[in-house]
């Protein structure tokens, strides 16, 4: 099925040179790009290259991979290479080429914050230079960790002077242990596109046009790379992306390296999508007075005369501002709770806050909505297979399929893709049928995890997906959920199927996030918390706007209901300067 394009999308999907293209929120980013995917294949069809097209996230690689397999005709999935920038790394360059520089650590395994190691080594490396106790900072800035392209610390660890010291020896551990983290992937690879033109030639051979999705938060390394594809005159490139949503700075994004690359490469920069579909105008509104845009941003969509004005609450608790104005704005609208969320800078002060709403009986998903860690072994097999018993959808099978990929995977060490086609279908029927059977017993959520989790290591182990050793972690991981929820003061035994199920579709519940993750996402209904002076933005911050640009973000997910909170603290301190006369002027 094609989907329609405004006359600004259509033009920006038939330029046949390469392109940056701005465009304001809500303006149909994804189905613009989308839409230059499926006619560049026309220019592929029947030959061994296909269009490559970079996004951000795992989610939005599938969602655009979804999205476009609707509109291809059978056979064409080959023809188009969705990825995110660092599996295009990975898998492109580092591993086929690692053999030019083995140092580089093609071959590693992938170094993340689940993986068991990964708190090993950051406190290795941090005794290193003598830091003896890591608080949950010093983690994230070992995570985040990026250079640029001379191999120099950038991003949100050069704020945190020790680990930049430790930086040396985490990068060697990891090599010593056989990992390689993200940095590194993005990093070696773009060594070897500068050391070996070969490389850039290949990549470019194989694909005509690279489709570069979230262009704003792009870092120097990536720019780098993308000059070097250039500069084949082989590949042209089509950038999409709005400089008011560059919100990565603490990875190294730097917006302001578009338009001097626009111009490096030659790209046509004139055009913009300005027509919003997603928010009413009155939303438009506001976010035009943060940032306002040239052409302004316009509503169009089916919520465009949405009635309803921005709200503000201030004073009282933020559990006092969403149980009483944001739960009841939501019922007197009509809009369901899995079409709402709630939005914060950061996932901490969401905890306090899922953690109240859960003993008030509001279903939740976010962080602090489950109760045990989301990395133990059976976690995700066991939401999805109680998602399929109580609302199964058309979803249901890709997300088991997927689920279950990953457990093996992560059971075993192992990527067995067999689990995609025809045998994966039979053990999926065969785990799908015992975890019914088991809840019909009607013993409730835990019991269900016991007998459950044994049964599928007996089930993987029979189809050889498993060993007898690795066929009891399943077992053992339950135990660590179990332990998990008894910590969280969780009452397990009246945990229910339809508990558990609720994080695989999420659609009955309110969703506690941060605006990061919600990034690309669009709600019914939006609140916004923590807009406190000294906090939003925070006192300290050496960049406003890029905090400004974070709450840009947030206010363009609403599409009907936008709320404020500007929650009392302990401080007395004022509302956000964003709500005042500088910003969206809604103080009075
Ligand atoms: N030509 C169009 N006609 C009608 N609706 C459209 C059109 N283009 C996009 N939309 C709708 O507009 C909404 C926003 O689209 P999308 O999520 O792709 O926007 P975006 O530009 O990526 O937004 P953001 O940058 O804020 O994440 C979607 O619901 C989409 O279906």
């Amino acid at each position: 099925m094609v989907k329609l394009l405004t006359d600004e999308q259509q033009e920006a999907v038939d330029w046949q040179e390469s392109l940056l293209l701005t465009a304001c929120p809500g303006s149909g980013k994804t189905r613009t790009l989308i839409a230059k995917l499926v006619a560049e294949i026309e220019c592929v069809r029947g030959t061994p290259r296909s269009i490559c097209c970079i996004t951000y996230t795992n989610t939005a690689v599938q969602e655009i991979e979804q999205r476009a397999s609707e509109q291809l005709q059978a056979g064409d999935e080959r023809y188009i290479y969705v990825s995110t920038i660092h599996s295009f790394c990975l898998h492109s360059i580092l591993r086929p080429f690692a053999w030019l520089r083995p140092d580089l650590g093609g071959a590693r395994r992938i170094l993340t914050r689940d993986s068991p190691d990964f708190e090993a080594i950051c406190q290795y490396a941090a005794a290193q230079v003598n830091l003896l106790q890591l608080n949950q900072a010093d983690y994230e800035a070992f995570e985040s960790l990026s250079v640029d392209t001379n191999g120099r610390i950038i991003g949100v660890a050069l704020k945190n002077d020790a680990v930049c010291r430790a930086a040396p020896y985490f990068w060697a551990r990891c090599a010593q242990l056989g990992y390689i983290d993200f940095g590194n992937i993005v990093y070696g690879a773009y060594l070897l596109l500068r050391e070996h033109p070969g490389i850039a030639l290949s990549l470019c051979a194989r694909h005509p046009w690279f489709l570069i999705d979230e262009f704003q938060d792009t870092t120097e390394l990536q720019v780098e790379m993308l000059k070097l594809l250039h500069a084949t005159r082989r590949s042209k490139i089509f950038a999409v992306g709005d400089l008011y949503q560059s919100i990565y700075g603490f990875t190294g994004a730097r917006p302001e390296l578009v338009a001097p690359f626009g111009v490096h490469i030659g790209a046509r920069s004139d055009l913009s999508l300005s027509l919003n579909f997603r928010s009413s105008r009155r939303i438009v509104n506001h976010a035009e007075r943060l940032f306002p845009r040239l052409p302004p941003m316009t509503a169009a969509g089916s919520t465009r005369d949405y009635p309803v004005d921005p709200i503000l609450i201030r004073g009282g608790t933020v559990f006092e501002a969403i149980t009483e104005h944001f739960l009841p704005a939501l019922e007197a609208q009509h809009i369901a709770l899995g079409d709402a969320t709630i939005l914060a800078k950061d996932w901490f002060s969401l905890i306090t806050l899922a953690r109240e709403l859960r003993d008030f009986g509001t279903p939740i998903v976010g962080p602090g909505a489950r109760p045990y860690k989301r990395s133990r072994l059976f976690a995700q097999l066991a939401e999805q297979l109680c998602g399929a018993i109580v609302e199964p959808t058309g979803d249901t099978t890709r997300q088991l399929e997927r689920a279950l990929f990953h457990t093996v995977q992560d059971a075993t060490g192992q990527a067995r893709l067999g689990l995609f086609g025809f045998a994966g279908r039979q053990v999926l029927v065969r785990l799908q049928r015992e975890a019914l059977r088991l809840a019909n017993l009607g013993h409730g959520a835990i019991a269900w995890l016991d007998a459950m989790s044994q049964a599928t290591g007996d089930i993987l182990l029979r189809a050889e997906y498993v060993d007898r050793i690795q066929s009891g972690l399943f077992y053992a991981s339950v135990q660590e959920m179990k332990a998990d929820m008894i910590r969280q003061k969780v009452d397990i035994f009246n945990l229910t199927i339809e508990h558990l199920g609720l994080f695989a579709s999420p659609t009955r519940a309110l969703r506690l996030s941060t605006i990061h993750y919600a990034k690309g996402r669009e709600y019914s209904a939006v609140a916004v918390i923590g807009l406190r002076t000294g906090y939003f933005p925070f006192k300290y911050s050496d960049d406003v706007i890029a905090e400004k640009r974070q709450f840009y973000v947030a206010i363009t997910r609403a599409e009907k209901l936008l709320m404020y909170v500007a929650e009392r603290d302990r401080w007395g301190n004022a509302p956000s300067p964003f709500l005042g006369p500088t910003g969206l002027n809604v103080l009075r």
